[in-house]
């Protein structure tokens, strides 16, 4: 009878076991698919990769011995190129593996602080939109972009219309290149991001090129002002959006979340 109930136990706890490692597998095959899906150059190695896996294959059924070296020696080196070349790509999944980051500085901004930035943005994104300004403006959101602040001018000012107007003046040492927001603060500005490799209408250039870079590789948002045309567009993982000047305002605070609902003020007094 105990014997019984512990080949039952022992058969729950492995079915248990067998259902975990499924799940686990499924979630990291779909966060890669994900990843794959959003960034040309994932996806083009996604290809090559099954491309030598089906020539090992071939060539181990044939038994085609030298070329099944050189497969094998492709392989060995090709995982060490992969981790250097795909290093931003692979940090950013294990990010998103990780993320927990709740935004506990905006939480303790008061709603009309939190207004009063909106303001701010939408004020000189509209002004540099009606003036053909091309601007490119980046905000931080879970994943750290500390590495693409690092390649641009630190600020760490207040966010401030007449700011963003000054230094995408063409005038100005600062106009090439992003300005990026983390929180409340402009922390840099001329900051230089990986542009994307997909196929473009000939219409986008390397400014919306690199708006579209960034949010593959990252779960930033970025504002993208055309020179060209003053049309306003957010670049989200991986997508170019246009946005009507009317609509601006509305799509940063649905894209910030910065103002919570209040359904989710709830759960959290309860
Ligand atoms: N990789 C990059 N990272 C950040 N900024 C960049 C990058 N490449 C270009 N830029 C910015 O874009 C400007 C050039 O934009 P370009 O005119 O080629 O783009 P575009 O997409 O056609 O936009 P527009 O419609 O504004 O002309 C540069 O002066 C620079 O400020």
């Amino acid at each position: 009878m105990i014997a019984g109930i512990e080949v039952n136990l022992s058969l729950i706890l492995n079915i248990i076991r067998t259902i975990i490692d499924l799940l686990l597998v499924w979630y990291i095959l779909y966060l890669g698919i994900s990843m794959f899906k959003q960034n040309m150059r994932t996806m083009q190695l996604f290809k090559g990769v099954l491309i030598i896996l089906l020539i090992k294959l071939v060539t181990s059924v044939l038994g085609l011995s030298t070329m099944s070296y050189l497969v094998d020696t492709v392989l060995t080196w090709g995982i060490i190129a992969v981790i250097v070349i795909f290093q931003p790509e692979i940090r950013s999944l294990l990010e998103k593996m990780g993320q927990t980051k709740r935004d506990y500085h905006m939480e303790r901004l008061s709603n009309d602080q939190k207004e009063h930035l909106l303001d701010e943005i939408v004020d000189s994104v509209t002004k540099l939109s009606e003036t053909q300004t091309g601007a490119l403006i980046t905000f931080e959101r879970g994943q750290s972009l500390i590495d693409y602040i690092n390649t641009g001018t630190k600020i760490n000012a207040d966010i401030k219309s007449e700011l963003f107007n000054t230094i995408f003046w063409e005038g100005t040492p600062l106009h090439d290149g992003a300005v990026i927001i983390k929180d409340d603060r402009v922390v840099c500005a001329a900051a230089f991001f990986p542009p994307t490799q997909k196929d473009l209408s000939p219409i986008y250039g390397a400014r919306h090129r690199a708006a579209i870079g960034i949010s593959e590789i990252t779960d930033s948002l970025t504002v993208v002002v055309s020179e060209e045309t003053g049309t306003i567009s957010f670049a989200i993982k991986g997508e170019l959006i246009k946005i009507p000047r009317k609509e601006l305002r509305a799509s940063l605070v649905n894209e910030l979340g910065w103002f919570k609902s209040e359904d989710e003020e709830g759960d959290e007094d309860e």
